[in-house]
């Protein structure tokens, strides 16, 4: 793609566009600069690190860059938010990797894959949120069941989980590394998960889901899973139904796989979690009974790759006219 003259990078003369991450030594942002590094598409700001928390020394640097990725605790983001606020025409597109935006109706949900007009959609915001590691899950497998009419939206969902540690960022990894942690917990009982208002909204349910994460001793990727019991349902779909509204859906996707139907004949009944670690690959599977008319819905996906720092370099990519879907 070409860029048109307001689309042009900042940087005098610059062939690259220029890029600073805010929180690039945390969890996501080291993430982020890995892939970034590996594509060697954009030129990386860098502050120096004793201003790294200095809003005048970012305001600084985000003068000088197209895209601002900001990596962050959502008090944090909403910082340096507020000074791209005061920018007036030389501010930085921006990309918000925490859950400050997400459901905020002036940004754009950085989700490409959600509707067939998404992507249009995150090329031209100026502010891009990237979606939760779980909501990413729940959100591709619900969507598309709604829309197609086989989900009410007002049905009582409910969504399970599992994520590796560094979900948690810096202090959960270091719990876990150093033995403080339990080999596992159910974890997000006061049923206010900070992810519950984006699954709900991006999923087009009227009701509130119930969502219940968990945290197991091992280090990234995770799964996301949807039970149904299919007579519950007002058409009694089968579980190709649901299916074929994922393959419909996802035809032609290049980051987003509906998997073939795991019946009683395909012998599985098992998945794992780690399967596409350092990717930024999401995978759809419905495994489902005909004799028992049960459905579970299950998404596997690295919490580092599609849900955070691979997903965020996608919608750099889209943001900056580099392409990728
Ligand atoms: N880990 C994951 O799987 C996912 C994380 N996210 C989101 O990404 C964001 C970052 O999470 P994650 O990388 O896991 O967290 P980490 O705790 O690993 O990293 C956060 C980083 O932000 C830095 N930081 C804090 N305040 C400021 C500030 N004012 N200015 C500059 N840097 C600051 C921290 O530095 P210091 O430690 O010195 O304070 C730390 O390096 C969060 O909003 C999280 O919700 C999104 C999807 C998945
Ligand atoms: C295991 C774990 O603690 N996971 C985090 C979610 C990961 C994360 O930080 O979520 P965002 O996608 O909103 O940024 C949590 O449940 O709060």
């Amino acid at each position: 793609m070409t860029l048109t003259d307001t689309d042009k990078p900042k940087t005098s003369g610059a062939s690259k566009p220029a890029v600073f991450v805010d929180g690039a030594s945390g969890t996501t942002g080291l993430g982020i600069q890995e892939r970034l590094d590996a594509l060697g598409e954009v030129a990386v700001k860098h502050i120096a690190e004793d201003k790294r928390k200095d809003a005048g020394a970012k305001r600084a640097l985000m003068e000088e860059v197209d895209l601002v990725i900001l990596c962050l605790p959502d008090d944090a983001a909403k910082e340096t938010v507020a000074v791209i606020d005061t920018m007036g025409n030389s501010a930085p597109k921006v990309l918000d990797a925490s859950t400050a935006y997400r459901v905020a109706p002036d940004w754009a949900y950085g989700f490409p894959e959600l509707a067939p007009d998404q992507t249009d959609k995150i090329k031209v915001a100026p502010k891009v949120s990237n979606p939760g590691c779980y909501p990413t899950g729940a959100i591709a497998l619900l969507r598309p069941i709604v829309d197609a009419g086989l989900l009410p939206a007002d049905y009582p969902v409910t969504i399970n989980a599992v994520s590796g540690y560094s979900g948690g960022g810096k202090s959960m990894i270091a719990s876990f590394e150093d033995g403080t942690a339990p080999a596992f917990h159910l974890y997000g009982l006061g049923f206010e998960h900070k992810h519950v208002p984006e699954m709900q909204l991006y999923s087009h349910l009227t009701r509130r889901p119930l969502f219940v994460p968990s945290v197991g001793n091992y280090r990234q990727g995770m799964l996301v899973s949807v039970p149904l019991q299919l007579d519950a349902l007002p058409g009694k779909p089968s579980g190709a139904d649901l299916q074929g509204a994922l393959a419909k859906r996802y035809a032609g996707s290049k980051y987003v796989a509906a998997m073939p139907l795991q019946n009683e004949a395909a012998k599985g009944g098992r998945i794992e979690p780690e399967a596409l670690n350092e990717t930024n690959q999401l995978e759809l599977y419905v495994f489902a009974s005909d004799k028992h008319r049960q459905a579970v819905m299950v998404a596997r996906l690295d919490n580092l790759g599609k849900g955070a720092s691979g997903a965020a370099v996608q919608n750099m990519r889209l943001m900056l006219g580099l392409a990728d879907t």
